[in-house]
């Protein structure tokens, strides 16, 4: 015998005595308000919540950075829950997307259930969906573009997260629809702080910045991502730095292209095969153990950038092609030393920038020596965690989304360092002209070309 099936459906009450219980807030929020009215007077109850309103609105404006924090993704997912995501605008959705089964007796509609909204920044919420027996996260994938439109949302993306329960990553609008200014030269070194590099934009519409003193960075992104510009903004920041010998670059170029500029007018060592690429790292790491042992003679815990004592920055490009495809004695050799630079190149001054197009097994595991990561554009889901670390794509983090396009090149995620969730950025553009305007600016001084600079 089969299981039996009731014609009937179940009761109203039934569902709404479901929902309260699901829903507890709805009831006790207007209950404690009435409550707090009757017992303590209406006047009192009002200036509570007035002042409530007010303290909200002074955190706003007085600590945005603890209000963007623990306040604005709270209040940002509640208004999206009853307003963008209401019961009906939800249902109906569904419904429109045939993303609903049928009750076998009763012919009634069963919607999946909107169990969660969270929205960690800005453009992205992430729905947590309750499936009904019979539904596998495959229909959503199938129905994805109708279900994109329905919502009026730019993309949609999907995670399973458990049995019976998928997360849709809805990512609401594009955030950058302009390419971003390269920053412009700074004339003194006085005026370059190397802890705070301007390096784009944020979805906030902040700055975005980076430090390259005692922190390394890793940048990956599948070709035409934008990976370039990343580098080329931070050293357009550090130029005069660099034109005063207190930045040296130490360039590994295999590809022999995109640094080829820098090769023999400003980068202070340059490789470019991976057997001379393995040798500028080893000569690197050997000058950072010297300045260690100078550190300790002299009893001092960490240099300050100078001519004298230089910050060394040492950028691998293709750093896959590095670690995966010498022969392995080679990737053996650079992989002891980055390892050595990562733990021991703070103090020493000596910060390291990886590119790569695609986080492989072999680049995974130096990964976690970089401190400061982007995920610009890649080309698969898995790459997405691979980089930011766990669960960064279910918190919205959709690289692999980001369309092929140079209208969207530099465009990446980045783990915010305090709250570890995602936020989207945009690196500025340097083109070759402004990156031949560097070289010119470090090579010959502000006397030599004609410059845009500000002093
Ligand atoms: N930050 C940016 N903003 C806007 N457009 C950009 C940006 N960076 C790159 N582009 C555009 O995208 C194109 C590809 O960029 P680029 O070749 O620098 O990417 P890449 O990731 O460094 O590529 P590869 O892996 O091949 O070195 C550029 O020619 C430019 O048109």
């Amino acid at each position: 015998m089969g299981t039996e099936f009731s014609k009937r459906a179940k009761g109203a009450e039934v569902k709404a005595a479901a929902w309260l219980g699901r829903h507890p807030g709805a009831v006790l929020s207007p209950a404690a308000v009435v409550g707090s009215g009757l017992e303590l007077g209406w006047t009192a109850t009002g200036g509570v919540l007035g002042g409530a309103a007010v303290g909200l609105g002074a955190w706003y404006r007085a600590h945005p950075d603890t209000f963007d924090r623990f306040a604005a993704p709270r209040v940002r997912a509640f208004r999206r829950r009853w307003v963008s995501y209401i019961g009906p605008r939800w249902r109906n959705a569904l419904i429109a997307c045939d993303l609903y089964t049928t009750h076998r007796k009763t012919g009634e509609l069963r919607v999946p259930r909107l169990m969660r909204v969270q929205s960690f920044s800005p453009s992205v919420d992430t729905l947590y969906v309750k499936l009904h027996p019979g539904q596998h996260l495959r229909q959503f994938e199938a129905r994805l573009p109708e279900l994109t439109e329905a919502l009026k949302v730019e993309r949609i993306a999907l995670e399973r997260v458990k049995p019976r329960v998928i997360a849709l990553i809805v990512e609401r609008r594009e955030p950058f629809d302009e390419v971003i200014d390269a920053p412009d030269l700074v004339f003194d070194t006085d005026a370059v702080d190397p802890k705070d590099l301007y390096v784009g934009e944020t979805e906030y519409g902040g700055d975005f910045r980076i430090s390259m003193r005692g922190q390394h960075l890793f940048v990956a992104g599948a070709t035409g991502s934008g990976k370039n510009s990343i580098v080329n903004a931070i050293l357009r920041g550090l130029a005069p730095m660099i034109r005063d010998g207190a930045v040296r670059l130490w360039v590994c170029d295999p590809k022999q292209l995109e640094f080829a500029a820098l090769a023999d007018t400003i980068a202070y060592r340059y490789a470019a095969s991976n057997h001379e690429c393995a040798a500028l790292i080893e000569d690197f790491v050997a000058e950072m153990q010297t300045t260690q042992r100078g550190l300790a003679e002299q009893r001092k815990r960490t240099i300050t950038p100078s001519p004298q004592t230089p910050l060394n920055l040492l950028i691998l490009d293709e750093l896959g092609a590095l670690l995966a495809y010498g022969d392995s004695g080679t990737a053996r050799d650079i992989k002891r030393n980055l390892a050595l630079v990562g733990s021991q190149g703070r103090a020493t001054g000596n910060a390291m920038i990886g590119l790569v197009q695609e986080p492989t097994k072999d680049t995974v595991p130096v990964r976690d020596l970089f401190t400061t990561r982007i995920c610009l554009r890649v080309t698969s889901a898995a790459h997405v965690d691979m980089v930011l670390g766990e669960n960064a794509r279910l918190r919205g983090a959709l690289a692999d989304e980001i369309p092929n396009d140079p209208a969207t090149a530099g465009i990446g995620f980045v783990i915010r360092q305090r709250s570890r969730v995602p936020m989207r950025i945009r690196a500025a553009y340097v083109d070759d002209r402004e990156i031949d305007e560097l070289v010119g600016f470090v090579r010959d001084g502000w006397r030599g070309a004609e410059l845009r600079v500000v002093a």
